[in-house]
């Protein structure tokens, strides 16, 4: 049993609750512990991680936001630089499953963040546990 952070970034209600769902209910399935931190957007989500890493608390994380495209240049900054700094993280050694959408829609979010239907948020849980497991085996 490991114990996992779920840090979401609470940008949209309702698709929030669908994708933490998911990950809570797939970490449950392998038989793992999770609790959620909740930051303002998925800007904030790379940071948090690094800041809760340094405490040595969570044997992996659970990354989960939902962005959805708007008018202007923003949604490049927040979805890539969202996904920048996980891999960062990431290539430093820590178990990370992202688990932000970056989509045209609500309409795509809704089947993504849905359990019966896309699940990336179980997707991401599952994969934060696969490189949990490879840490165990070879880290
Ligand atoms: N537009 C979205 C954001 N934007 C907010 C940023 O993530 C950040 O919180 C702000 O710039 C302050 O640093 N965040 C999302 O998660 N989703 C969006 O669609
Ligand atoms: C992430 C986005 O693109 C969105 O939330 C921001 O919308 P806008 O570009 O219309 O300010």
């Amino acid at each position: 049993m490991a114990r996992f952070l779920i840090v979401e970034a609470r940008f949209y209600d309702h698709l929030n609750d669908m994708l933490v769902d998911g990950a809570r209910s797939a970490l449950a399935a392998a038989g793992h512990e999770s609790e959620v931190l909740t930051v303002p957007g998925a800007l904030e989500i790379p940071g948090a991680i690094a800041i809760v890493a340094e405490s040595s608390q969570y044997d992996g994380f659970v990354a989960i936001g939902v962005v959805i495209r708007g008018e202007t240049y923003h949604f490049e900054i927040v979805a890539g630089e969202s996904a920048r700094g996980i891999m960062a993280l990431t290539m430093d050694g820590i178990a990370i499953g992202n688990g932000i959408l970056t989509v045209e829609n609500e309409e795509q979010a809704l089947a993504r963040a849905d359990k019966t239907r896309k699940d990336k948020g179980g997707e991401a849980a599952k994969a934060a546990i696969a490189m949990f497991d490879l840490q165990a085996k070879y880290g």
